[in-house]
């Protein structure tokens, strides 16, 4: 499924406080779009306004556009849970529910919707999730046990599991990998540039070797001082954002000069 994302004209607030101000950009289908920015600048309210997430904070509240393949992600009549079914999100920390087996982790979302599922489609639904997130090989033998007798990574890939088994078309990504070492983050970000084929991701990160190695765009944020609103920088081609940005802020961060 080819799905963008339009965001126009796009504030974010806490309260009164303005957190994000004056966002313009498109997310491209099926191509991977990192944020960066320094901490502050307002990268996990954003994305978390790609799927409504933020609206579980009191108080948190947009105005301006989110649009999926033209649609308004905020209209009167949209339903958050079915928003959230379209756009999905995977977390810093692994969170599998941890009294839940595998297989129950990788159908939660399903049985969340309450979708009814027969035991044949449950099992191949299972299967097939895991196997896009590249978990199968490593857990078909023991499906019933439980999701936290993982490894983080294995934990993170069984949530992006989760994520997939409810066919969203957008993944969204908070810093996916910053509790993970280095052999399971290489191994997430294989996965995400095999998911790029089937979905539209966006991710957070930190670590600019990862921006540089897994995304196709890159949108640089910053925030000018303590209270003020993070801001779009430069956003365009990721190899254009790290090797000739058009903004002086942009290189320095790139190149490690602050943040
Ligand atoms: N729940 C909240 N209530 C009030 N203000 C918040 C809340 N969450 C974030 N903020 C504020 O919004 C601004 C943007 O925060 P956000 O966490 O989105 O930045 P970030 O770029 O993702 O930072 P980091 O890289 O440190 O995770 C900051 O000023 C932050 O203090």
């Amino acid at each position: 499924m080819s799905t963008r994302i339009d965001i126009d004209n796009l504030n974010v607030y806490y309260g009164k406080f303005l957190a994000v101000s004056e966002i313009n950009m498109s997310i491209e289908p099926q191509s991977v779009t990192a944020f960066i920015g320094p901490s502050g600048c307002g990268k996990s309210t954003l994305l978390r306004t790609l799927n409504r997430m933020h609206e579980v904070i009191p108080g948190a509240h947009i105005d301006g556009e989110v649009l999926v393949n033209g649609e308004d992600l905020y209209g009167d009549s949209v339903d958050p849970v079915l928003v959230r079914r379209r756009v999905g999100m995977v977390f810093q920390r692994p969170n599998p529910f941890p009294t839940m087996s595998i297989a129950e982790n990788v159908l939660a979302g399903v049985r969340l919707n309450n979708r009814k599922i027969s035991k044949t489609d449950a099992a191949d639904l299972v299967e097939s999730s895991l196997t896009k997130a590249n978990l199968w090989n490593e857990v078909k033998d023991r499906l019933n046990q439980s999701g936290s007798s993982l490894s983080g990574g294995q934990q993170q890939r069984l949530c992006i599991a989760r994520a997939i088994a409810v066919s969203p078309e957008v993944i969204l990504m908070d810093e996916p990998c910053s509790a993970l070492d280095p052999i399971s983050t290489l191994a997430i970000e294989d996965l995400i540039a095999e998911l790029k084929n089937d979905y539209t991701i966006t991710i957070v990160t930190h670590n600019m070797q990862q921006a540089a190695r897994v995304s196709d765009y890159t949108a640089f944020f910053n925030v000018s001082g303590t209270g003020q609103p993070g801001k779009l920088i430069e956003y365009g081609p990721t190899k254009t954002i790290f090797s000739n940005p058009t903004h002086k802020a942009t290189e320095d961060y790139v190149s490690g000069r602050f943040g």
